[in-house]
């Protein structure tokens, strides 16, 4: 499934390093792409779009090879200030990369943002290699389809055909990465699998179950902070979030009837923290309005997006 161009094998004992840049459209499966190839959770999945705002990245560790993946916001039109926010933190991400790699749902197809994506790949340097996600939903024929289609708009060095979901095609592509990124010392420590602080993650996890408990009645107007973090002499450990939203009717919505919205909210997002942690969480969730924080420089900074004028 791989053409994968004649790279030297490195010396025994040479190290290889460098970044890839995932690209696509929203909901195309990079946060569980990266995920799955780090064998970790470091960028939180729903099923909803934009869920990535700012970049994450993974590293992962294959063969002799450090990988560092460039989780980006997914591209697409922007509408308002954010979506400009993180698109173009997105086509920054990519530049920095040593690879891009460009994800299509191969479900959806090339159409929409993802044909925009290709037509604007067309002046990107980096060598770019063409992932079809989601096979596990699509015959073999439109993923023969999809490949020259998008192989005459782009020049792909390789195609690879994966589903992020079951991890089919995963081997493959790791080991690809392993042998085409350069010699050289790796970035980051051996069992480091995120450089995105703790906090932040944190913060990104209650965002998480925040999207999945509200669906569509909280659309985008929500921001998470974690505002303290105390390590206890038992070893546990306190967080205390703060969700912001723009509304006084939005803040309804999150504490729910008797607060029962905000309580499971809360605690699915304990749990899951406490299992990357590996320690006892009390976490304590506050709801505040802030009018406009879409508009706020300050905001944008926490989330590591620059703020476009
Ligand atoms: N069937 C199937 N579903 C997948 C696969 N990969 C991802 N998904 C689903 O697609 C949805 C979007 O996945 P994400 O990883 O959040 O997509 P993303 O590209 O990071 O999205 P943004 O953060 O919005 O840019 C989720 O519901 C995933 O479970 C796959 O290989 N097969």
């Amino acid at each position: 499934m791989t053409d994968a161009p004649e790279t030297a094998t490195p010396a025994t004992g040479a190290t290889r390093s460098g970044f890839v840049a995932l690209i696509g459209a929203p909901n195309a499966g990079k946060s569980t792409l990266v995920n799955k190839l780090v064998g970790a959770k470091v960028s939180i999945v729903t099923h909803k779009v934009q869920t990535t705002r700012a970049i994450v990245r993974g590293i992962a560790t294959h063969d002799n090879a450090q990988i560092v993946f460039i989780d980006t916001p997914g591209i697409f039109k922007p509408k308002r200030r954010l979506d400009t926010a993180m698109v173009t933190t997105a086509w920054g991400g990519a530049k920095d990369a040593d690879l891009i790699l460009v994800l299509i749902d191969a479900e959806r197809g090339i159409k929409g943002d993802a044909a925009a994506i290709l037509e604007r790949l067309k002046d990107v340097r980096q060598p770019k290699v063409l992932i079809l996600n989601k096979v596990d939903r699509v015959n073999p024929e439109k993923l023969l389809n999809l490949t020259s289609t998008a192989n005459e708009a782009v020049d792909f060095e390789s195609t690879f055909m994966v589903s992020a979901l079951t991890g089919s095609g995963c081997k493959d592509l790791l080991d690809f990465l392993a042998k085409r990124l350069p010699e050289g010392p790796w970035y980051y420590p051996e069992d480091q699998i995120s450089d995105l602080p703790m906090r932040q993650l944190a913060a990104e996890i209650t965002r998480e179950k925040l999207y999945l408990r509200l669906h569509q009645e909280l659309p985008y107007s929500s921001h998470i902070e974690t505002e303290k973090w105390e390590e206890l002499p038992n070893g546990s450990v306190r967080i205390q979030q703060v969700i912001y939203v723009e509304r006084d009717s939005q803040k309804k919505i999150v504490l729910g009837h008797k607060g029962e919205t905000i309580r499971a909210i809360g605690q699915a997002s304990r749990m899951e923290i406490a299992g990357i942690l590996e320690q006892k969480v009390h976490l304590f969730l506050f709801v505040k309005v802030r009018e406009n924080w879409g508009d706020d420089p300050e905001r944008y900074r926490e989330m590591g997006l620059d703020f476009p004028h």
